[in-house]
C-alpha cells in the first residue's frame, strides 16, 4: 500500500484491490441476497464481533458472526491476524456518515474498502478549520493510521452531490464499503484529550479522583 502524500499523514491507499467483474459480482449479493434493516439512509451489516457503544469494547451479548464467503476473499492479510470486526454499509444516494474518530480504546488498526460510486470523504483536524476531502474511488482498499486514524476526524457529508476539486459536480449515486476492524492489545497512549476516548477517560477519572479527595478534605475540614 503507498501512502498518500497529503496532509492528514497515515491514509495508505491501494487501487483495485478487487477487479471490477468481482465489485460487480459483490454488488449483485448486496443488492439482491443480503437482508438489510429496514430503514432510510445508510445501513449497517456486522461480522465477526459486535462492538457495544456502552463499554467501547465487544459486545459479550451477541455472538460471533462467522464472515460469509463472499467477504473470505476481501479480507486484508497484512495485519496477521484476520480483523475482530468488519461492517458492510450501503450509502445510498445523499446519505453520509458523520465525522468522527474510530473509538482509540477499542480498535487499533482501521481499513475501508469502497464498492459501487466514488464519494468524498472528508478529513478534519480536530475543530480546526483545517479540512481535506479525499475522493473515495470504488475498488480501493484504504488504511487509516497515525495522525487518520487517531487525530483528524473523518465523515461523510450526506448531500446529493460532490464538487471536485476541479468544479466539476459529481452526483451521488449508490455506495457500499466495508470496513475492518482489529482490536486494540493494551491501552491507546495517544493522550489527545479532544479526540481519544481513553485520554478522556482516564481525564475524567483522574477530575473524579480529584473531586472526591477535595470533598473528603473538606468533610475533615467541616468536621
Ligand atoms: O464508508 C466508509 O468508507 C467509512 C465508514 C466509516 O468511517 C466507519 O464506518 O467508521
Ligand atoms: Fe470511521
Amino acid at each position: 500500500m503507498k501512502e498518500l502524500a497529503i496532509e492528514p499523514r497515515g491514509i495508505l491507499w491501494e487501487e483495485n484491490f478487487i477487479s471490477p467483474e468481482h465489485e460487480q459480482q459483490l454488488i449483485s449479493i448486496f443488492r439482491h441476497e443480503l437482508d438489510w434493516p429496514d430503514r432510510t439512509g445508510r445501513q449497517s451489516l456486522h461480522y465477526g464481533y459486535t462492538f457495544d457503544y456502552k463499554t467501547f469494547g465487544i459486545d459479550p451479548e451477541i455472538p460471533y458472526k462467522e464472515f460469509p464467503d463472499w467477504l473470505k476473499p476481501l479480507i486484508p492479510t497484512t495485519e496477521g491476524r484476520p480483523p475482530e470486526q468488519v461492517c458492510l454499509q450501503y450509502y445510498p444516494p445523499g446519505s453520509g456518515i458523520p465525522p468522527h474518530v474510530d473509538a482509540h480504546m477499542a480498535y487499533d488498526q482501521l481499513y475501508a474498502l469502497s464498492m459501487g460510486a466514488p464519494v468524498l470523504m472528508q478529513f478534519r483536524k480536530g475543530k480546526t478549520e483545517e479540512r481535506v476531502d479525499v475522493d473515495l474511488t470504488p475498488r480501493t482498499m484504504m488504511q487509516m493510521k497515525g495522525d487518520a486514524r487517531l487525530h483528524w476526524t473523518h465523515g461523510i457529508k450526506k448531500r446529493k452531490t460532490d464538487t471536485l476539486a476541479d468544479g466539476s459536480v459529481r452526483l451521488r449515486e449508490d455506495r457500499w464499503s466495508i470496513t475492518y476492524r482489529w482490536l486494540r492489545e493494551g491501552e491507546c497512549e495517544c493522550g489527545n484529550v479532544e479526540l481519544c476516548d481513553v485520554a478522556q477517560r482516564r481525564n475524567g477519572v483522574e477530575k473524579e479522583k480529584r473531586s472526591l479527595k477535595e470533598l473528603t478534605e473538606k468533610d475533615a475540614l467541616e468536621e
